[in-house]
């Protein structure tokens, strides 16, 4: 609710007294004792017509209370008033005035009732976007010296390249092998320069991906890559055959040469961090094929139908969401890390420092007070077991308290020598969570270390244990579990913003730096133009100017 802090809420302040009170016995090993049906009580299992998991999230430091409190924190907060608001299309992204309808892009059989200028196209481009990725896949297309098209390169950052980034990746095993796929984002010249070098301008075709096809990064590697296809090609009419663009701003696309029959429509309720749904999923579509591409919005839009009709204490993304709030807000953590056991999700936590932290990264409410309280947390993680051999050490023996969540498929795509490295790969997913639960107390170690051990090295094998994470288990990793997976994500974001009451879907924040860049490039040109700054960043200015080549 606008003018709401989420400290003001009732059960903000049961939460704050329920931890001031049972920190002490909120202890993971006398949980478990103490209970036989802890897994059972807190634990759900999620199954849709194409997609299932569990979610284990009994080694959390809750108590029956403390679950009550937190789901009833959602409630307060009027969650679910505003989840229906965004789904029927009000205009809930308050700053910049607009619907938050990602929802839209993959609502099959048209469950939720939406009327926003748009929302009757998506079906339009979808087609769009079969016809032509099936024209590419099958060779029917043809570049400008007539032979088919063997390479994709997706030019766009944020939002228009990090979703198709994981995407592709998560789902590699179900890609075409003779279509290379490159994602060029950074403005760094380095990345569009390593990339051509890889291309043939007859057998590439160049996606350039910009929800407001104004982004400087984009639109100058866009350039750089028409520059560099058009010294091979020489008529600008083969830009046709080569060039196609994923945007809302049809004049700017226009503009830069490509023609609106190229142009892959999407609308100003696409979020940038919410958009691989829409056309930005071309380069997906591409990839995988349509019908998997549509396989992973069906997975998405069942578990929008989850979100959207499950009472709170069974909604998986509430769930996620409260015991995030729990610890950030009350325990006093800073980060959250995410961690697939699942080779194909190594880009799932890059993704999700979008999607988490440009939503909720915000110290403003809707109603511009200052929130007395802690906001989205930092994302990080890496792909298992890698991690294991980094940074775990910290996770298990480190001064902070950092929640988890651990991913995994029962099965894995890949049978490589029988289910050998799946099942060592599961042991490890297995026994982390527990080794942080439950840790190693000093007893224990005594015993393995004989009479003789010192105790600074007793000590140093102690694991205090106590440290939370969920545990989330499916199948194997199909389009549309995967879909499935980033919509709880989605909404466990959605669902800690609206308890915060910040505005999960603008990001002023993003702007400052961009404007002083732009000032400062026009002054680097000579040290009596650097005016208007601080020492430090006058000095690294005149360091550059002396120091070019
Ligand atoms: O798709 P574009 O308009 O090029 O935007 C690309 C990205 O840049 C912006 O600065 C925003 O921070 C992101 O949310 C967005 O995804």
């Amino acid at each position: 609710m606008p003018g709401t802090l989420a400290s003001d809420y009732a059960a903000w302040s049961k939460l704050q007294q329920l931890y001031d009170s049972k920190k002490q016995s909120l202890v993971l090993k006398d949980l478990f004792a103490a209970d036989p049906d802890r897994f059972k009580k807190f634990s759900r299992e999620y199954s849709a017509p194409n997609a299932s998991f569990l979610l284990d999230f009994s080694k959390n430091l809750i108590d029956e209370e403390v679950f009550a409190a937190l789901i009833q924190l959602v409630k307060e907060a009027d969650v679910e008033g505003a989840r229906d608001a965004m789904f029927r299309g009000e205009h809930i992204n308050t700053s910049e005035d607009r619907a938050v309808l990602h929802i839209a892009l993959r609502n099959v059989g048209n469950t939720f009732t939406i009327s926003e200028p748009g929302v009757d196209e998506v079906q339009g481009v979808l087609e769009h976007m079969r016809v032509f990725s099936d024209s590419i896949r099958s060779g029917e297309w043809k570049g400008y010296t007539g032979k088919s098209i063997n390479t994709i390169v997706n030019i766009g950052i944020g939002g228009s390249d990090l979703g198709p980034v994981m995407v592709t990746e998560a789902l590699k095993y179900y890609s075409k092998r003779d279509l290379r796929a490159f994602f060029v984002s950074n403005i760094d010249g380095t990345h569009i320069a390593e990339t051509l070098k890889e291309c043939d301008p007859e057998t590439t075709l160049f996606i350039i991906a910009s929800k407001t096809f104004t982004t400087q990064e984009t639109i100058t590697n866009a350039e750089t890559a028409k520059e560099w296809f058009l010294k091979k090609a020489g008529d600008k009419a083969h830009v046709a055959k080569h060039f196609v663009a994923l945007s809302t701003n049809t004049k700017a696309v226009t503009a830069f040469g490509i023609a609106e029959e190229n142009m892959f429509q999407f609308w100003d309720w696409v979020g940038g961090r919410y958009s691989l749904w829409s056309a930005i999923g071309l380069s997906i579509a591409l990839v995988i094929g349509f019908d998997n591409f549509k396989a992973l919005l069906e997975g998405a839009h069942e578990m929008d139908k989850h979100f959207t009709s499950t009472p709170l204490e069974n909604n998986l993304p509430v769930i996620m969401a409260a015991l995030g709030i729990w610890y950030g807000d009350f325990y006093g953590s800073q980060t959250h890390v995410l961690l697939p056991y699942d080779q194909y999700l190594h880009k799932f936590a890059d993704y999700f420092q979008q999607g988490d932290m440009e939503s909720n990264g915000k110290f403003v409410t809707k109603a511009g007070q200052r929130v007395n309280y802690q906001t989205g947390p930092i994302i990080w993680g890496a792909a298992g077991t890698n991690g294991q051999h980094s940074f775990y050490q910290l996770l298990h023996q480190g001064t902070k308290l950092i929640p988890a969540d651990f991913l995994a498929p029962a099965n894995s795509l890949n049978d490589v020598g029988g289910d050998k490295h799946h099942r060592i790969l599961l042991s490890n997913f297995f026994a982390q969570p527990e080794a942080l639960a439950f840790g190693k107390n000093e007893e224990t170690v005594k015993k393995e270390l004989g009479p003789n051990a010192s105790e600074a090295l007793i000590k140093s094998k102690v694991f205090e244990g106590n440290r939370p994470s969920n545990s989330i288990m499916f199948p194997k990793m199909t389009p549309s579990t995967l879909g499935a997976l980033i919509a709880l994500y989605e909404h466990k974001i959605f669902v800690q913003g609206m308890v915060w009451g910040i505005n999960s879907f603008d990001q002023m924040g993003v702007e400052l730096g961009k404007i002083l860049a732009k000032n400062i490039l026009a002054q680097l040109n000579s040290p009596e133009d650097v005016v208007g700054h601080d020492s430090s960043t006058t000095g690294l200015i005149h360091y550059y100017q002396k120091n070019r080549a």
